[in-house]
Order: structure tokens, then sequence, then C-alpha cells
């Protein structure tokens, strides 16, 4: 025991060695801590961009989307980051003077402009895609859908972007990129989760898209679109109806109310109160209802509301035809249509109204909905112009009108039941996007969904930082133990005397 204490006092301090191996460690400890802290450390993210305008037949929305530079390559989000509603109308409403379509986008150029940094904008893609306004146009007059294209080609050439080419979608692809973008949203499609069908409601036509067990394509191949994404394969339903938009949906009810050439039209879709003279060839100016023009008509007809849910839903079903189905099954003119399957987001004109009626609420049973929209149709056109005062008369008379189309559309036209009704979601965005066909378009045309699921490291980065962290800690643990051993050996062996 003398010894021992002779020997701390002749040498109270480790080895100079000892010193320098212990401060060594802890460097290397410290240093790893802060590799690993920086390395996990969020960094200031560089962005890439894609812009798409969608010319739809009532208006023409820009979407700017933005994805982490350092990942396209599949693994990053893409999301929306900006949009403009263009002031005014579609384009295919610039038909007798196509220059107007060109000018009417500067505005929503210009924010895009702003938006996207400069140094990004000649890589920046933009692309412009026109829906069923311009394919009606396209079908009464070609010349004049080339022209609008050419006024809108023009604009957006002289952008910064790099401008890839507008065109009109055909319907399948409208359906197809909305299913693409509700699902992407949803991160349905990279997890290889049952997936969600999507309801898009336009001005001008209407989409359903769905995968169903009950179809393979065969039995209808026009209505079949096949998908290989993230290593998943997808046969999906999807279908188009042209003129089933609720705005040319309007022009048909209507329509078929003054096939007589009456001079005064009394409309159950519209408030009592409400009365509007209107002229006859603004109705019939579209080809979804051109062919129903009674051969004599008055210039004008005056358009009386009578405020009756009951008799605007009879009125609505005579649109859809019911009659002839040479498939196992339709939903109406004709056009067949799988069992419906699995959740829906129903969103754009869908969502509008139904905000509008306060009836986005799904778990409502359908009596209850119909219910409250009977009691909004009864409803006098003074009272609810009083009760809105801030919603444009033109969209404020509708309303009752659209709440019905879309009920009829959703029950008598697609075949949701009472209980399939609460599958459905009216939808206006997911994660800050918008649901559409937009940014499913952008992903397709930038090849941003790849068939096969990614490689991925078997540990997430911060895991394999961590893990590194703690077996170096634990080695240089082991080491300074190690270093006690060889360069203290007394130690050990006084210990051993005592
Ligand atoms: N805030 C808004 C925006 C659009 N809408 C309606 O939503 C529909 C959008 O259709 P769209 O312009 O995309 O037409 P399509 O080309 O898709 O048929 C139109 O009927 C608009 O009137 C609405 O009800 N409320
Ligand atoms: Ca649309």
């Amino acid at each position: 025991m003398s010894a021992q204490r002779e020997m701390k006092e002749k040498n109270p301090w480790p080895t100079p060695v000892t010193i320098i191996i212990i401060v060594i460690g802890v460097i290397a400890i410290v240093a790893l801590v802060t590799v690993a802290v920086l390395q996990n450390k969020p960094v200031p993210q560089k962005y890439k961009y894609g812009i798409v305008l969608d010319a739809g037949s009532s208006h023409t929305a820009l979407y700017i989307y933005q994805w982490p530079a350092e990942k396209d390559n599949n693994t990053g989000r893409v999301e929306q980051t900006h949009s403009c509603k263009v002031k005014g109308k579609g384009i295919s409403s610039y038909a007798s003077e196509p220059w107007k379509a060109g000018e009417s986008l500067k505005e929503c150029m210009g924010e895009a402009e702003e938006t996207v940094p400069k140094e990004r904008a000649h890589e920046t893609p933009l692309y412009l895609g026109a829906t069923a306004g311009m394919r009606l146009l396209d079908i009464v007059n070609s010349s004049a859908s080339k022209n609008v294209f050419q006024a809108v080609e023009n604009a957006l050439r002289n952008s910064p972007f790099s401008y890839q080419g507008a065109r009109i979608l055909s319907g399948q692809e409208e359906g197809a990129f909305g299913w693409v973008t509700v699902n992407y949203l949803d991160d349905r499609l990279k997890q290889g989760l049952k997936t969600t069908g999507a309801l898009d409601l336009g001005g001008a036509s209407t989409q359903i898209s769905f995968i169903s067990n009950d179809f393979d394509g065969s039995e209808s191949p026009i209505n079949s679109v096949n998908f290989r994404l993230y290593g998943n394969d997808y046969n999906l339903y999807t279908h188009s109806f042209l003129c089933y938009g609720k705005d040319q949906a309007l022009k048909m009810v209507v329509a078929n109310h003054t096939q007589s050439g009456a001079t005064t039209v009394l409309d159950p879709c519209f408030h009592s109160g409400y009365n509007e003279t209107k002229n006859y060839s603004v109705l019939y100016d579209s080809p979804c209802v051109s062919g129903r023009k009674p051969q004599e008509v008055p210039e004008k007809f005056d358009h009386i509301g009578k405020g009756n849910f009951q008799e605007c839903q009879e009125v609505v079903k005579s649109v859809f035809n019911f009659t002839s189905c040479k498939y196992s099954r339709c939903s109406f003119n004709g056009v067949f249509q799988p069992l419906l399957q699995g959740p829906f987001g129903a969103f754009s004109a869908y969502y509008f109204v139904m905000n509008f009626l306060n009836l986005t609420d799904t778990s409502m049973p359908l009596e209850t909905v119909k219910e409250k929209l009977s009691q909004y149709c009864a409803t006098s056109w003074d009272k609810i112009k009083i009760q809105h005062p801030t919603v444009n008369v033109k969209y404020l008379a509708e309303y009752c009108f659209s709440g019905t189309y879309i009920l009829t559309l959703l029950t008598e036209g697609y075949d949701f039941t009472a209980v399939t009704y609460s599958n459905i979601k009216f939808i206006k965005k997911i994660k800050g996007s918008d649901a559409g066909w937009t940014l499913g378009y952008m992903l397709n045309l930038t090849n941003m969904i790849p068939a096969e699921a990614p490689d991925s490291p078997p540990l997430p980065h911060a895991g394999y930082v961590s893990i590194v962290t703690i077996m170096t800690i634990l080695l240089i643990g082991l080491l300074l133990l190690l270093a006690l051993r060889i360069f203290w050996p007394r130690c050990s062996k006084k210990t051993q005397i005592v």
C-alpha cells in the first residue's frame, strides 16, 4: 500500500502519450458528432420548376410546380408553388379575335417570371393544355381553333421559359392525368397503396377515372389506360363526357325546355322571382345543343325561375340517355362503365359548387343532402341575392341547377347509391396542390414518375450517420481501455497485489 502511495506522489499525472491519445480521442468524438449534426441539418434547398397552363372552357389558369433540384430523378416531391387565374374567359371564347387569347396570358406569365428564379427560367418547361372548350371549337371551326393556338404560341414562345408546346388534350388524357395527380399527391403510387378514383367536373366536359377489379380493359379498350408506375401495373378505367360539363349541360337542359320555340320558359332549376330575357342564338351557340335547335325560333325568350328541385331533377335526367347499352353495364349514353370501386376525389366544379352550397360533407345522408338542396332551390331569388351580395349574379343564379346536376350525374349517371355516395370526397387541394389534370400531365411529360421503383438505401441517411457515430465512439472507448492497460500496466499489477 505504501509503495502505491509513493508511486502516485512521484508521478501523479498520466504519461504524455496517454494524454495525446485521450485528446485525439475527444477531438475525434467531437468531430464525428459535429459532422453528423451538420450533415443532417437541412441545407437551403435549390429547386427546379415546371409550368402548366390549363386552358379550360371557362377560364385559363397557370400552375407553377417545384421540386428539389438534386432529386428530379424521382425521389423529390413535386408541389405547387404558385397559381394564377387568367382574367377573362377561356381561350376558345377568342375564336373571332385570336390575338386577344395570347394577350390574355401575359399578366400570369409576368407572375411566373417573378416566381421562377431568373437562372432557372431557361430550363423550366412550359406547357399549355386545352380541354373541352377547344375540343368543341375544333369541331365547329377548326381553322379558328388553329388561329387561337397560333396566337397563344406566339405569346408563350416569347417567354424566358422553355416552351414545350400547346395542344388539345384528349378526354382520356384529361381523365387519366387527373387520376395520376390525385394519387401522386396522396402518395399512393410510390407506396403501391389502393388508389383513389378521380371525378372532374368542368364547364364543357366531365371525367370519371378509377381502378376496378371488374375491369381489365378488354370489354371497352377505348376506356382503358395502362400505366406502370413505381413498379406497379395499373389498368385504369377512364371516360370523358363531352358536353356534360356543367355549363354545356345547362345549355342542354334549357334547350330541352325550349324545343317549342316558346317566348317564355318556366325553369324549375332557377329560383322563383328569377326573370331574365335571353337570346336563343346564345343558347344554341355550341355543338352540344345546335342539333336541338327548333326550326322556327323567336329572337329572345324570357327565362323565368320556378325553384323546384324535384322537377329540376326530372329535366336534368332528360339529358342522360339510358336506353341502349351494348356492354355488360353502362353509365349513360351507351358508355361502358365497370362496377364503381373505392374512394373517389371529386374536384374542380364538383368542389366549387358543393362548397358554395355547404354540402361537401358526404357523411351526411344523401337524402339530407337532397333536402337541403331542395330548400336552397325553393328560396326566392331576391333572398338569395341578399344572402350572397358579393357573388356574381350570373354564377349565383346557377347554383341550384349545378347542385342538382351534380347529384343527378353522380347517382343516376354513374350509379353512386345512398351508401357509396359517402365514398366521395369533395376536394380542392391535396397538400397545397390543386387537384386537376395539370400536375399529372407535367409529371408524365417530364418522366418524373419512373416505371420501376427506385432503389433505396436500406437505412435513411440520419440513421446511417447515427449508427456510424455510435460505433466509432464505442471503438474509441475500447482503444482507450486498451491504452490504459498498455501504458499503466503497474496499476493493474498493484491492484492484483492488493
Ligand atoms: N371558382 C370557380 C371556378 C370555376 N368554376 C366552374 O368550374 C368549371 C371549370 O371548368 P373548365 O373551365 O375547367 O372547363 P373544362 O374545359 O374542364 O370543361 C366551370 O364550369 C366554372 O364555371 C366555379 O364554379 N367556381
Ligand atoms: Ca377543367
